[in-house]
């Protein structure tokens, strides 16, 4: 995990960054800069929180940079590897192999136990997991007793408990993950965070998540406040309370 990452100026290695980021929608007066020269390292074996505004550019970042959508200028780089260079089929072979992605919606196959939606992403890249790697997952994320039920017999929790397992089973260099609590009660949510943030900690994981809420995103390292398509603020060690006052500071 985390071989191809680049060191940043700091020597601080990055897993993914954006330089000069811009993203622009339509044409003509109805033209919307979604990103506006936008450049961001997201540094590795940390947690990274994206917030602002409904309309600020956070899911164009998170989609740009994973390289779910591309830039009208720009690059993005996950390691070393610009993907604003790569090829359609290089382009999705690469999401493969080195990232893993959260969904709100949690995505898991309906007809398939927890364990084979764990290990789904790597049997269809032909690969065998790492055994010990896929035990330490497991027990990280408690779901030892609930590996032969399908879906529809997990709550809510338990069933993004599963799409986080399976992120983290292929070692991605980098998870992204799109407001994954945002369907779950207070509770879930609360677990779930805590186990991407014990991902992080305990075996070196990095994510970048996009989150509305001020309590989800004090579980980072650092929060990056974007508005209208550009960084505005950045915080580190956040607490719910210091992140509410940073956006107050928005006037939103
Ligand atoms: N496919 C698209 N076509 C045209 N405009 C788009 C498209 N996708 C996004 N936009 C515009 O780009 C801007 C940024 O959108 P984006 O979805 O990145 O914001 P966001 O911060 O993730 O919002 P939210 O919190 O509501 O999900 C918005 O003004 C949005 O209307």
């Amino acid at each position: 995990m985390l071989t191809s990452t680049s060191p940043t100026t700091t020597g601080t290695p990055t897993a993914a960054r954006a330089v000069d980021a811009t993203k622009v929608y339509g044409s003509g007066e109805g033209a919307v800069a979604a990103l506006d020269h936008v450049s961001i390292d997201f540094e590795a074996g940390r947690f990274t929180a994206i917030m602002g505004p409904s309309g600020s550019g956070k899911s164009t970042l998170m989609h740009t940079v994973a390289g779910l959508d591309d830039l009208t200028s720009g690059q993005v780089f996950i390691g070393d590897i610009d993907l604003t260079t790569l090829k359609d089929r290089a382009l999705t072979a690469l999401r493969r192999d080195r990232i893993g992605f959260i969904f709100q919606a949690f995505n898991l196959v309906p007809t398939l136990t927890a364990l084979e939606n764990i290990t789904l992403p790597a049997s269809l890249a032909g690969r065998t997991p790492d055994t010990g790697w896929l035990q330490q997952v497991i027990d990280t994320v408690g779901l030892r007793p609930r590996l032969s039920h399908r879906p529809s017999e997990l709550s809510g929790g338990q069933q993004q408990r599963v799409a986080v397992a399976r992120a983290l089973a292929g070692q991605p260099e980098i998870i992204f993950a799109d407001e994954p609590t945002g369907n779950l009660d207070s509770r879930s949510s609360s677990e779930i965070l805590t186990f991407m943030r014990q991902a992080v900690r305990d075996l070196g994981q990095t994510i970048v998540m996009v989150t509305h809420d001020p309590v989800a995103a004090s579980y980072a390292d650092r929060v990056v406040v974007l508005a209208d398509g550009r960084i505005v603020d950045s915080i580190d060690d956040p607490t719910p309370d210091a992140i509410l006052d940073r956006m107050k500071h928005l006037g939103r």
